[in-house]
């Protein structure tokens, strides 16, 4: 049988379907009957509390797990029917930590090995790599074994694997965990790329502040079931809703909610919509921030 196109089976980029996975271990029911549709392009952040089902829920997406019960369609494909490797060409999946993905001698070796694998030339295999180190800031550690570099760095090169395959649907589990200030900005700056060449991108975090940045749509989890799925800022504003599930909005959030919403001014999402906020309100220009990333 040949491959299904995205369009066979559903034209959405993820389209799950009473997906529920119950782990043979334990007989743990990790998701209970989950739906989700999205569009090709958007950029979505999943959060929810330790345990809620986030982790399982993306690894059903590249078929690492086969759904207990329910679908699961990913670039038009039934993930249940095939193997990861077989996914690999449709959805790019980076592990939390990249100790779980990481195997080569070398930096350059690891970048070498995803575009290899799904079968390109040796000259694109070349642009892809270099492409890599540029973005990812790699150029010292090409030959390092990668359990030799730090952590920080060593996690950019497990997400920097991945995107040298330029799958068009990528997911990241926490990819700001254990990152300095340094690599956050590249990963900032990577979800920004990601969105303006159209990857369809699932983020699961725990990072409010570069989803608020970066996202445009937030899933909620809430012991294995999906609770809430709207836009950051009607996710961050909604005090009942965060409360509920123990999480906290963005520090730039919770004061403008404890100050000018009170007023009738917006919800801000980053420092620079507060700045701005509070200079219109203030009648000075607010300060350029040093940090914004472009
Ligand atoms: N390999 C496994 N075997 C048995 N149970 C598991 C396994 N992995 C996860 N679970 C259980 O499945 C449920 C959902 O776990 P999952 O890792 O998907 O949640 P999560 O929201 O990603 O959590 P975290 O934020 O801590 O990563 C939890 O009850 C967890 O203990």
């Amino acid at each position: 049988m040949t491959d299904a196109t995205p369009s066979a089976l559903s034209p959405l980029a993820i389209d799950v379907r009473g997906a529920r996975y119950v782990y043979p271990t334990g007989n743990v029911t990790a998701l209970g009957g989950v739906d989700l549709q999205v569009k090709p392009g958007e950029i979505i952040g999943i959060i929810g509390q330790n345990g809620s089902g986030k982790t399982t829920l993306t690894k059903l997406l590249n078929g690492l797990l086969k759904p207990t019960a329910g679908t699961v369609i990913v670039d038009g494909v039934d993930t249940a029917k095939k193997s990861v490797q077989e996914m690999a060409p449709h959805v790019g999946y980076v592990f939390q930590n990249p100790n779980h993905q990481l195997f080569a001698r070398t930096v350059q070796m690891e970048l070498e090995f995803g575009p290899r694998n799904i079968g390109l030339s040796e000259e694109e295999i070349a642009v892809r790599v270099a492409e890599a180190v540029e973005f990812f800031g790699l150029q010292d550690y090409i030959e390092e074994h990668p359990y030799r570099v730090s952590f920080p760095i060593r996690k950019l090169v497990g997400i920097a694997s991945i995107v040298a395959m330029r799958p068009p649907i990528l997911i990241l589990d926490e990819p700001s965990t254990g990152q300095d200030h340094n690599t956050t900005h590249v990963i900032n700056g990577l979800m920004r790329r990601l969105r303006d060449q159209g990857t369809t991108v699932v983020c699961v975090s725990h990072d409010m502040p570069l989803l608020a940045d970066v996202v445009e749509r937030v899933i909620v989890m809430k012991s294995t079931e999906i609770i809430a799925d709207a836009s950051p800022r009607e996710v961050f504003a909604d005090k009942t809703l965060m409360a509920r599930t123990n999480l906290q909005a963005p520090q730039v959030t919770e004061i403008a909610l404890q100050t000018v919403v009170p007023l009738g001014g917006p919800v801000a999402l980053t420092p620079a919509e507060l700045a701005a906020d509070i200079a219109m309100r203030t009648g000075r220009p607010a300060a350029a921030r040093t940090d914004a990333v472009g």
